[in-house]
C-alpha cells in the first residue's frame, strides 16, 4: 500500500488526531481481553499462591489457585490460559518419564480448570525441559540433544495432555519433525479438535531469564539451547520454521520472544495470513514491572503500548503475564 497525501494545506493530517473522537474514529487496530492468552506457573500444594521474586506480579500457584485464576480470566473475557509446571527437582530424571504421566501438575491443572472454568481454552507447553535432569528441551546423549528420540517422547506428552483435556498443544522444544508426529497422534487417538499452536520461531534468547526461575530450572540448564532455538541474526530462516509447520498440520504459529522481534511477527502474517501469536516473555514482563516499580516509567501505560505493538505487528494475539491486568483496564 502507498500512502496518498494531499499537498499543505489540503492534507493536514493532525486534522485526524484533533480530539478523542476522531482518534477513536480513525483507530487502526484495537485491544481486547480476547486478544490474550494467560502463562500461569503450578506448582504442588494446596492453597498456594508464592510470588516470582523476578516477575513482581506473578504467582506461582497450586491446583486449586490455578482453577479460581481461570475464573477469573473466564470473567474478564481472556479466552484461554498456558499452563507451566514448577517441577520439583526429584521428578526430574533423564528419561523425563513424568512428562507424560496422567497425574503430573499440568494434567491435573488441566482437569482442574476443565471442572472450575470450562468455557476458558487451554493450553499446554509441549518440551522436556521441566523434567530432564539436564533442563534441555530434547533428550541429551553424549553432550547432544537427539532430535527423533525426542519427538518420540514429546508425542507421549502430547497424548497425555490431550487425554487430561488439552485445547490447544504448544509444542516449544524446537525439534524438527514433531508438529507431524504430534498431529498424527493426536489424529488416531481420536484427538482431531486438539489444536497445535506451534513455537515455530522461538530464538535462543536472553530473555527467557526470569522464566527459569519461575519454573525452577535456572540452576538445571547445562549449556545453552542454540543448537535447536534460533539465532537472533535470523529472519528468513523463521519463515522456513513457519512454513515447515503449517505443511505439518499446525492450527496457530508463535513468534517468541515477543517486542524484539516484531519484525518476523510482521512477516510470519504478511507471508502466511494464518493465526499468528507472539510471546512477551519473562524477561520483556520484568524490564517493564522494574522501570516501572521506580518510577522510570509509567508502567500501564507502558504495558498498553507494548500489547497494542503486537496487534499493530499483525499479531492475532498475545501470551503475556500482564493479560489479567490488561484485560481490567479494558474491561474499565
Ligand atoms: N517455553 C517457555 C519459555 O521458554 C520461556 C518463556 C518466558 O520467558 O516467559
Amino acid at each position: 500500500m502507498k500512502p496518498t497525501v494531499a499537498p499543505f494545506p489540503a492534507a493536514r493530517l493532525r486534522r485526524t488526531r484533533a480530539s478523542q473522537a476522531i482518534r477513536n474514529l480513525v483507530q487502526e487496530n484495537t485491544l481486547t481481553p480476547s486478544d490474550f492468552i494467560w502463562p500461569v506457573f503450578v506448582r504442588d500444594g494446596d492453597g498456594v499462591e508464592e510470588p516470582v521474586a523476578s516477575m513482581p506480579g506473578v504467582m506461582r500457584r497450586s491446583v486449586d489457585k490455578i482453577a479460581e485464576a481461570a475464573v477469573e480470566a473466564q470473567a474478564l473475557g481472556i479466552p484461554a490460559i498456558c499452563l507451566f509446571p514448577y517441577t520439583d527437582a526429584s521428578l526430574k530424571t533423564e528419561d523425563c518419564a513424568e512428562a507424560w504421566n496422567p497425574d503430573n501438575l499440568t494434567n491435573r491443572a488441566i482437569r482442574a480448570i476443565k471442572d472450575a472454568a470450562p468455557e476458558i481454552a487451554v493450553m499446554t507447553d509441549v518440551a522436556l525441559d521441566p523434567y530432564n535432569i539436564n533442563g534441555h528441551d530434547g533428550y541429551v546423549v553424549d553432550g547432544e540433544i537427539v532430535n527423533d528420540a525426542t519427538v518420540e517422547a514429546l508425542v507421549k506428552m502430547t497424548l497425555a495432555q490431550a487425554d487430561a483435556g488439552a485445547d490447544i498443544i504448544g509444542p516449544s522444544d524446537m525439534m524438527d519433525g514433531r508438529i507431524g508426529a504430534m498431529r498424527a497422534g493426536l489424529e488416531q487417538a481420536g484427538h482431531h479438535n486438539v489444536a497445535i499452536l506451534s513455537y515455530a520461531a522461538k530464538y535462543a534468547s536472553a530473555y527467557y531469564g526470569p522464566f527459569r526461575d519461575a519454573v525452577g530450572a535456572s540452576g538445571a540448564l547445562k549449556g545453552d539451547k542454540k543448537t535447536y532455538q534460533m539465532d537472533p541474526a535470523n529472519s528468513d530462516e523463521a519463515l522456513r520454521l513457519i512454513e515447515r509447520d503449517l505443511m505439518e498440520g499446525a492450527d496457530m504459529v508463535m513468534v517468541k520472544p515477543g517486542i524484539a522481534y516484531l519484525d518476523i511477527c510482521h512477516r510470519v502474517k504478511s507471508a502466511f495470513g494464518v493465526p499468528t501469536y507472539a510471546y512477551q516473555v519473562s524477561g520483556e514482563y520484568a524490564m517493564i514491572q522494574a522501570a516501572a516499580q521506580n518510577g522510570w516509567i509509567d508502567g500501564e501505560k507502558v504495558m498498553m503500548e507494548s500489547l497494542m505493538a503486537f496487534k499493530r505487528s499483525g499479531c492475532n494475539g498475545i501470551l503475556t503475564y500482564f493479560a489479567p491486568a490488561a484485560a481490567k483496564l479494558l474491561n474499565g
